[in-house]
């Protein structure tokens, strides 16, 4: 069994009721036990301003699931939610991304982790520490570490 951590986003539509409805999804599905959220955020995109704020939260849960395989569940949960993305960093109506899987380091054509922008996006850094707030990375980086050194965005805590 291993401990994941996940990362929620989405700009289209009505973002909020989106991480709801996800979140409710993920909870209530096969894959994934033992489901923690934390709060919803909102914050202005990194990358191309010309796009709405996102609403961002983390999930952490234990899974059965190979890495690659809970890949496939979440992105088949992207497309039940009606996943566009019209362009590279561009809005999008639901991402899930892993972030962690325990403590493992691995790339490959589909999944690389820890996930690559985990450590300069503030979006994902501040929930994952509401999570999990004496967590320490692979690369042996403190949480708090991470969080303090990075310059804060305007995000909003929501609920
Ligand atoms: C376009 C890009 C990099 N910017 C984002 N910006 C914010 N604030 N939140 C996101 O989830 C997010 N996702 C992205 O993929």
């Amino acid at each position: 069994m291993a401990k994941v951590y996940i990362a929620l986003g989405a700009n289209l539509g009505d973002p909020v009721q989106t991480l709801k409805d996800a979140l409710l999804e993920l909870a209530s599905g096969p894959a994934l036990q033992q489901l923690r959220a934390s709060s919803l955020y909102r914050s202005k995109p990194m990358g191309p301003a010309d796009q709405p704020d996102y609403v961002n939260a983390v999930v952490t849960a234990t899974t059965e699931l190979e890495p690659l395989a809970l890949l496939d569940y979440l992105q088949a949960i992207e497309q039940q939610f009606g996943r566009q993305r019209l362009r590279h960093w561009g809005p999008r109506t639901l991402d899930l991304d892993i972030l962690l899987v325990d403590d493992l380091v691995s790339t490959s054509e589909r999944l690389t982790l820890p996930h690559p922008g985990l450590s300069e996006r503030d979006f994902v850094v501040v929930p994952l520490a509401e999570l999990a707030p004496t967590l320490v990375l692979p690369n042996g980086q403190t949480l708090q570490q991470l969080k303090q050194s990075m310059q804060h965005h305007d995000l909003v805590k929501i609920s």
